[in-house]
């Protein structure tokens, strides 16, 4: 049980500590997956992004935390994610391609 403001939020400097080491691990996955696209359409896999998102919206109702908080901040780091692939993908490309 927090005590205090400050309590809180040593608990959520904590949590954060972990959670970026998490889009840490998550981001180099990311660039991997770039590698194994050929176009635009590939990176932005529409169809895997609702995958995901059904995914952890029935993870938080298991969890007990809000669905629709879990599938807003996800879609947010998704699309961070694409942007960044996208990147990845026009680095790693053959010159033709895309
Ligand atoms: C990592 C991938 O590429 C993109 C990023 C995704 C993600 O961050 O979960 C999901 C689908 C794609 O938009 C993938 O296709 O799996």
């Amino acid at each position: 049980m927090a005590t205090s403001l400050d309590d809180v939020r040593r608990r959520i400097d904590a949590l954060d500590s972990q959670v970026v080491g998490l889009l840490a691990q998550r981001e180099r996955l990311v660039r991997a997956a770039a590698a194994f696209k050929s176009d635009e359409q590939g990176v932005r896999a529409p169809a895997r992004v609702e995958q995901v998102i059904s995914r952890v919206r029935a993870l938080a109702t298991e969890q007990d935390a809000s669905p629709e908080v879990v599938e807003r901040v996800y879609r947010a780091m998704i699309s961070a994610f694409i942007d960044l692939e996208l990147t990845e993908h026009h680095r790693t490309a053959a010159p033709d391609n895309d």
